[in-house]
């Protein structure tokens, strides 16, 4: 069973009130008033459009639970190693932890120019995303400013971040501490991606850039929607055999898969467009990695924030919309 998790609201948000701390020391007759009080407290943070509210207690209380079932490994293929979690979030909050995750977060529909030769093509990218956390050479301090994570200084002149790093939600940073605590990992990064519908996707690629170091492991989890995830062998010069046997794992929500060892050096991944199914339904996918290089924090948010309007969960519409301040 994975150890209790330290959450970082010592810095997101006031000391907690008399009313949250006897709810979370079990008293029961406290319980509906400690629950608007907790329900009050949020992550704050000056790169937020908006704060970002703690996990209520009926969600955090059943979440210390998980992994819900052990992880099994798959690397019956050629430099393949995964741990697949089926499920690793508990049964009984599995939903509203999607619910929670799509109403309270911020996400981007980023659009970015690529250029091929001379030609210069638009991307809008078929998902909403958005990111938090930041790379090893940095930390957040006690303020929530960006510094240096071994001098504890701002980093000035060309070594300042072209990017504005946000710390990862107390709802996140909680899965986050329970993942490494549950798989012996490091993670200092949080990618979330929301598919709306089975139109939304993301093509084969491989998570092998320079900055997530060699053979990263990379912990992703699957809320909402069922969706295919396919994944399959990079070319070989040689054509080895196993380039031609890609492989199809159907993850529901609360799924869990980690990638490790040679997966994302010799393997690509994909979650391919769907009709039917449940592609009517929201999808979210949280990735939490481990990004060693402030370029890194900076790719991260070009191809996932950008430049664009923040959209924010509207239950009655039952979209995301265009977020604005008011
Ligand atoms: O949605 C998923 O399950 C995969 C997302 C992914 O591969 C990524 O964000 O790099
Ligand atoms: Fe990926």
């Amino acid at each position: 069973m994975s150890k209790r998790p330290r959450t970082l609201d010592s810095f997101f948000s006031p000391p907690p009130t008399k009313k949250s701390r006897v709810q979370e020391d079990g008293d029961s007759t406290q319980v509906a008033k400690g629950r608007s009080a907790t329900s009050t407290e949020s992550s704050k943070h000056s790169t937020y459009p908006f704060a970002v509210p703690h996990l209520p207690p009926e969600i955090s209380d059943i979440l210390n639970f998980a992994p819900s079932e052990e992880g099994r490994i798959i690397n019956d293929q050629p430099d393949l190693d995964l741990l697949y979690f089926q499920p690793y979030i508990p049964k009984n909050i599995e939903k509203s932890l999607f619910e929670f995750l799509r109403s309270e977060l911020f996400f981007y529909r980023v659009k970015y120019n690529i250029k091929r030769g001379p030609v210069e093509t638009q991307i809008n990218t078929p998902r909403y995303t958005t990111v938090f956390g930041v790379d090893d050479t940095s930390r957040f301090n006690e303020n929530g400013e960006v510094v240096d994570a071994a001098t504890g200084k701002p980093a000035v002149g060309k070594n300042a971040y072209t990017c504005k790093p946000r710390p990862l939600p107390q709802c996140l940073a909680m899965l986050k501490t329970l993942t490494e605590n549950a798989t012996g990992c490091t993670f200092n990064f949080a990618l979330v991606n929301y598919y709306a519908s089975g139109n939304d996707s993301i093509s084969y690629h491989s998570d092998d850039e320079r900055f997530l170091g060699s053979l990263p492991a990379i912990a992703s989890f699957s809320l909402g929607a069922k969706r295919d995830f396919l994944l399959r062998h990079k070319k070989t010069p040689a054509g080895d055999p196993s380039e031609s046997k890609p492989m199809k794992l159907p993850l529901a929500s609360g799924d869990m898969i980690l990638m490790r060892g040679k997966t994302q050096s010799c393997w690509e991944h994909s979650i391919p467009k769907r009709k039917g199914g449940e592609a009517d339904k929201g999808r979210i996918n949280i990735t939490f990695r481990r990004n060693m290089t402030k370029a890194g924090t900076a790719n991260y948010h070009r191809y996932n924030v950008g430049h664009g309007g923040v959209f924010k969960w509207d239950d009655r519409k039952r979209e995301m919309v265009p977020w604005e301040r008011n």
